[in-house]
């Protein structure tokens, strides 16, 4: 699809790159010609994706454990990666979320969503900026986002406040850094099947229908993101900036994809809430 070496010499972050649709991505970047940075807190699941990733592709991976919620942890790994060289592009990719009523979250719950998808995409954003203007060195931020951020979203309410507020970052620095060399770009994922996202918002017997439902009758293919994201972070989508791509089959158009749990019952909830405890 793409151009050889559409990315190559670029030299990539990508946060929660050990899984899922980081991994998927970082992927896409490794054979498009890109170095490779992955983190996230677990560093066995980060080495496992990046000794797959080294025998698919000659490219280099490096893997930094990093929990993006703690702001000197983030300097500390930008600085440990500045050592080698700089970064040309940050991935704002690690997050979490779960459903819950939101009568029932607690402030601790509140902050386990909004620290990692608010805070770390915030700290990352200014660690790489900071280095990049003290650098005179031109960047690009791509932060994965949700159609929360258009429709908000009942019983995930903040994972949709998070997103919104680092989609509010991206248009904002898009005016701010834009004059310094600095592009920043959103996509909005409509339901990519994930282990994460499944584990955390589609408990067993939750909506089966729900892919059918989609426009395209489907849900998405990983490499779909990564191709989107691939052009999004490469020079040739060097006049898109602030802007975020929807990418979800047309989804958020028929739906905002909660409708089934406000049919919940309080049992249905009751057993959720007693599932993540157990769990
Ligand atoms: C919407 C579409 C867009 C987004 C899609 C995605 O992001 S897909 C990607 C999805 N991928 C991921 O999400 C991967 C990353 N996920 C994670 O890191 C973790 O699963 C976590 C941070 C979400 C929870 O961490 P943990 O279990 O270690 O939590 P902890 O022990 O640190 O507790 C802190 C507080 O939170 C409370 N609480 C926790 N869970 C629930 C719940 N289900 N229900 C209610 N409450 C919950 C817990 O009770 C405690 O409050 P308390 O009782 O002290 O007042
Ligand atoms: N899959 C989907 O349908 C959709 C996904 N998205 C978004 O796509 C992105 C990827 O999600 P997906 O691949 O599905 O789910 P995953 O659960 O696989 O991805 C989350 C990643 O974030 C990392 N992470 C979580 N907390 C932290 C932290 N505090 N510090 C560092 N890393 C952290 C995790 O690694 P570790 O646990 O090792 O820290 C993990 O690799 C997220 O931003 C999500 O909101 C948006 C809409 C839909």
């Amino acid at each position: 699809m793409f151009e050889t070496g559409l990315l190559r010499g670029k030299r990539i972050l990508v946060t929660g790159g050990g899984s899922g649709l980081g991994a998927a991505m970082g992927r896409r970047f490794l054979a498009l010609g890109a170095e490779l940075v992955i983190c996230g807190r677990k560093l066995d699941r980060l080495e496992a994706t990046a000794s797959e990733m080294r025998a698919q592709s000659s490219g280099k991976v490096t893997t930094i454990a990093c929990d993006v919620r703690d702001g000197v942890a983030v300097d500390e790994m930008m600085d440990a990666t500045w050592r080698e060289a700089p970064l040309d592009i940050l991935v704002n990719n690690a997050a979490a979320t779960f459903i819950a009523q939101s009568e029932h979250l607690s402030f601790r719950a509140a902050d386990a969503v909004l620290a990692p998808t608010l805070h770390g995409a915030m700290y990352c954003t200014l660690a790489a900026g900071k280095r990049w203007i003290d650098g005179r060195h031109n960047g690009v931020v791509l932060s994965i986002l949700s159609t929360s951020t258009i429709t908000g979203r009942a019983f995930t309410v903040p994972s949709a406040m998070a997103k919104s507020a680092v989609l509010a970052m991206t248009k904002s620095l898009a005016v701010e850094w834009g004059p310094k060399g600095i592009r920043t770009v959103a996509i909005a994922p409509g339901p990519f099947p994930t282990a994460g996202a499944s584990g955390q918002l589609r408990p067993v017997g939750r909506d089966e229908g729900w892919s059918a439902r989609n426009p395209m009758g489907r849900t998405g293919e990983h490499s779909e993101l990564a191709d989107l994201a691939s052009f999004l972070v490469s020079d040739r989508a060097g006049y898109i900036n602030g802007e975020m791509v929807v990418i979800d089959g047309g989804a958020h158009l028929r739906s905002s994809g909660a409708e089934d749990l406000l049919r919940w019952t309080d049992a249905q909830w009751a057993e959720q809430r007693a599932a993540r405890s157990k769990g």
